[in-house]
């Protein structure tokens, strides 16, 4: 799905040549600073890279318009974003600035559940906890039901266990509706339980 060739950015990555396959769970581990997020920005364009190219279902990737790209491959970043207002407000504009024809199909409450929240759809969004912040703008991403999911560290607010409960929910809805899955976590243990695919990454350089 990418691929990825003799990619340089800045001093922070050089990257020989790497593979990443469609409808899989790819998790990419290594140290903080290594240049995890700088990888993930670069797949959707977020950022562009100084030397090599990427290609996306087979075509450069800056040959896509950027806009219907970042439809498509949504990443979701270590600190997200919450809209002020409620719960609900953060699903309504959500689905305000998708073309996802399905998302009015889907259950507020039941994306709610997914990432275990059990607060009301109106209740204030603000009021969240860090964790659970981090897991409204999880479920967000749900309903915009994108091709791909880039997740910085989804779950790094989270205890162990609720972590472990929350990446199987989505590593079963990536699986079930055919989507890739490409996130960061600083778990081995994670990324070796549901990854079909790990990557090390370190001082930017990916360790085979
Ligand atoms: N646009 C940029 N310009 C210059 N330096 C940057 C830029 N973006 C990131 N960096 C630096 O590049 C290095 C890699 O950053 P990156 O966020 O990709 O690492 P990371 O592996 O995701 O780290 P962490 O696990 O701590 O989130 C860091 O030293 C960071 O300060």
């Amino acid at each position: 799905m990418f691929k990825l060739e003799k990619i340089k950015f800045k001093n922070i990555l050089n990257i020989e040549e790497i593979l990443l396959e469609e409808n899989r769970v790819t998790a990419i581990l290594g140290s903080s600073g290594g240049g995890k997020t700088t990888f993930l920005k670069l797949l959707n364009n977020m950022i562009t890279a100084d030397q090599g190219t990427i290609t996306y279902q087979g075509k450069d990737i800056e040959s896509y318009d950027p806009v219907s790209l970042r439809r498509e491959i949504v990443m979701l970043p270590q600190d997200p974003q919450i809209f002020k207002g409620t719960i609900k407000d953060n699903f309504t504009k959500t689905e305000a600035i998708t073309d996802n024809e399905n998302s009015k199909n889907l259950n507020y409450n039941e994306l709610l559940q997914k990432v275990s929240l059990t607060q009301d759809l109106n209740d204030a969004a603000d009021n969240l906890s860090g964790g659970e912040k981090q897991r409204l703008a999880l479920a967000r991403v749900m309903l915009l039901e994108p091709k791909v999911l880039l997740l910085d560290e989804p779950s790094s607010s989270l205890d162990k266990k609720t972590e472990e409960k929350i990446i199987k929910r989505v590593v079963d809805y990536v699986r079930k509706n055919n989507r890739t899955l490409i996130m960061v976590t600083h778990s081995s243990k994670i990324a070796e339980k549901f990854a079909d695919k790990i990557i090390n990454i370190e001082n930017g350089k990916i360790i085979k």
